[in-house]
């Protein structure tokens, strides 16, 4: 009930709202508008009251009128031609009737008598007079004004309304915060996106046609109206269109797809248009829309197919509209980001609109050097401090993490008031990025702590046995954010993908759990974590990328044998990898115990203390009970690599790179906080 009343509310005040958005950056307009309908309605209301008095005809006293006179007594009177004069007002549909025996009687009649009663009167003798003065009186300009009025008195309560959201801090605050910020001529140039520079290479040409649009129309050639940035979070996007926009001369506006997902209907299409005309009065121009997916998602498709979702289809409509209208000589340039191509409605994809797309993935270990190096520019860094090194314990980050990276370090040092950042400084900064801030230890009771320093040795135990595994770099079992303890490994940057690789990934993800089972006979529920990642890592072998002899090489196969057939496989290969965990454990019980006590001394050991706890063990291959890989076909290189994208009811194959990154995903091991009791 009340969301229908909701509803209907929405529906009735959209024009006005409409009408606000486009007053809103127009102050005079609006004081103007506000002037003139205050007066008028003033005026209105003096017409109105004044004329009431005035315009009483005289003809007609209430008080005279007897006895009641019907129309049809009228219709008699006229028939026994007894009257004598009638004066007829079709503004109120009203007759004022004078009968020949001197009576008068006021009697109303229907629109529909009004033409020929008038005919008939004058026919049947009497003196008829047709009173028009109320409509001279301008009639209609008091209608409209009233209106007019109304629309102003619904506009101050949506106005004050907005202003009362805007004192508590909401999206509203946002919004014009930002606003105010469009515009700018951003000083970012392309030397400051480090780490993707194909990237920045296929924006670089954007550039030129940005810069001088005549020699490319000279030739026919029409600037494309759409550049889709995709990737991981934090890798740059914004970064990179705010450089385009800089290497240009070109203006910014930039927008979240998420300012213009609103509770009313038409008020994000409405930003959309807003948004599309600025730009286009000061060009060049660009324009970026960030996390696109807010309004770009596949339209129609929402389950609950409500309110919020006609609202984003008619955002993505605006837009699609809106870069339908260039015409390829606007030097208006529209950017957008999303983490998630696969999810964006294809309509946006289409030539004319996005049709260029870029790939902004995770930095390498070369590219997140390059970002190193532009974000330590500025820093005093200690001699200590090896870059290279840094870069390569890093993998999988970031550059926005990179870049948080150093400052935390920066702020370390200068908490500890030293001149220069050090290598720890910056270390702790970093796994200040990756698993939050360092938390009290007390938090921890003493045999917990144990437990936790056997489980992450265990960890770091496996990886050293496992010849393919990366190594651990870093443990610790103080906990920091949401984990008890975790392990930094330095992850090379090369996806192996091997049977091999991926049953020892799963010995190493299991060897927490190995540990905690071999030393206490039961596993805690912080590990839970591993099983949930150890069986995605299976259920990926199996299913995609057919390392199960059982299921074989059929990808997507849907019937309920080949499930259940997929199921156990999954099993099978998470316990096989699960017993060979706890053997390598049980075989090296003695190091396994030298880690833990470092563990438990010191809160942190780093790999030269690892390396001395692993002292007399010999890494050695655990051969996998799974289907050898075929070698992978090598295929030629396509100019613009086609996106990986999952549509929706076809067949998704995996290339052996999503195997890779399922397992890149696990970077720093975290657990977490282990429940008490
Ligand atoms: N490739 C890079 N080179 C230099 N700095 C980078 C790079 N990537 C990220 N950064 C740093 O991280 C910050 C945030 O990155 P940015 O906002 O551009 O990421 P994004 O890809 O747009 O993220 P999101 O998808 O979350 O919007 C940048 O302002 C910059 O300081
Ligand atoms: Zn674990």
């Amino acid at each position: 009930m009340s969301s229908f009343l909701r509803r209907l509310l929405t529906a009735v005040s959209f024009p006005f709202r409409a009408a606000l958005a486009w007053l809103r950056p127009r102050p005079g307009i609006a004081i103007t508008l506000t002037l003139i309908v205050l007066l008028g309605s003033t005026a209105t209301l003096a017409a109105v009251v004044g004329g009431e008095s005035s315009t009483r005809p005289p003809t007609a006293p209430r008080g005279t009128v007897a006895e009641t006179f019907s129309y049809t007594d009228l219709r008699t009177a006229i028939k026994d031609k007894t009257v004598k004069a009638a004066e007829l007002k079709p503004a109120e549909f009203r007759a004022e009737i004078e009968l020949k025996d001197g009576a008068k009687h006021v009697v109303g009649y229907s629109p529909t008598d009004e033409n020929h009663l008038a005919e008939e009167l004058a026919a049947a003798g009497a003196e008829v007079d047709i009173d028009t003065s109320f409509a001279r009186r301008g009639f209609p300009w008091g209608a409209l004004l009233m209106i007019f009025g109304l629309f102003a008195v619904i506009g101050l309560i949506i106005y004050l309304q907005r202003q009362q959201a805007k004192a508590q801090g909401g999206v509203h605050a946002q919004h014009t915060k930002k606003a105010e910020k469009q515009g700018e001529l951003p000083s970012v140039r392309f030397a400051d996106v480090a780490g993707c520079d194909e990237a920045v290479h296929e924006a670089a040409e954007l550039v030129e046609f940005l810069k001088a649009p005549d020699a490319y129309r000279r030739l026919g050639a029409k600037m494309p109206s759409g550049l889709m940035l995709y990737g991981p979070p934090g890798t740059g996007k914004t970064l990179l269109a705010k450089a385009v926009a800089g290497e240009a001369g070109a203006s910014f506006f930039a927008m979240s797809g998420s300012d213009f997902v609103e509770m009313y209907v038409g008020v994000g299409a409405s930003r959309v248009r807003d948004l599309f005309a600025k730009a286009r009065q000061g060009t060049p121009a660009i324009i970026f829309i960030d996390e696109v997916d807010a309004i770009g998602a596949k339209r129609g498709g929402g389950a609950d197919g409500g309110q919020s979702n006609r609202e984003s289809d008619q955002t993505l409509n605006q837009l699609l509209v809106e870069m339908d209208g260039f015409s390829g000589n606007e030097r208006v340039l529209v950017i957008a980001a999303t983490n998630r191509l696969d999810t964006l409605d294809p309509a946006l994809l289409r030539p004319g609109r996005f049709s260029r797309h870029i790939h902004v993935g995770a930095p390498s270990e070369e590219g997140r050097l390059a970002i190193l190096g532009v974000h330590s520019k500025g820093k005093p860094l200690a001699d200590d401090v090896d870059l290279p090194q840094l870069a390569k314990v890093t993998a999988g980050s970031s550059g926005a993490e990179l870049a948080e990276m150093l400052n935390e370090g920066a702020i370390m040092a200068a908490r500890a008031e030293r001149s220069v950042i050090t290598h720890e400084d910056l270390f702790e900064g970093f796994l200040r990025v990756v698993a939050g801030p360092r938390k009290a230890s007390a938090m921890l009771a003493a045999g917990e702590k144990e437990a936790v320093a056997y489980h992450e040795a265990g960890h770091v135990l496996t990886a050293e046995l496992c010849p393919t595994v990366d190594k651990t770099l870093h443990a610790t079992i103080n906990p920091r954010g949401q984990a008890a303890g975790f392990a930094v490994v330095g992850r090379s940057d090369r996806a192996l993908h091997t049977a091999q690789h991926i049953h020892e990934q799963l010995i190493y993800i299991l060897g927490g759990r190995a540990a905690e089972h071999v030393i206490y006979g039961t596993v805690s529920s912080g590990a839970a974590n591993d099983l949930e990642k150890a069986n995605q890592i299976a259920r990926a072998a199996v299913e995609q990328y057919g390392l199960s002899a059982a299921v074989g090489q059929v990808v997507g196969m849907r019937s309920d044998v080949a499930m259940a057939t997929a199921d156990s496989e999954v099993r099978r290969i998470v316990e096989e990898a699960y017993r060979d965990s706890i053997a390598l454990v049980e075989e090296h019980r003695e190091q396994l115990e030298r880690l833990t006590q470092a563990l438990l001394a010191a809160g942190d050991i780093d790999h030269l203390e690892i390396a001395a706890a692993m002292e007399g063990s010999t890494p050695a291959a655990r051969r996998p009970n799974l289907q050898p890989l075929p070698d992978p076909v090598v295929e030629p290189v396509a100019e613009e690599p086609e996106p990986q994208r999952k549509p929706s009811g076809k067949l998704w194959v995996p290339t052996p790179a999503d195997v890779g990154s399922a397992i890149a995903a696990f970077r720093a091991e975290k657990h977490n906080k282990r429940a008490l009791g």
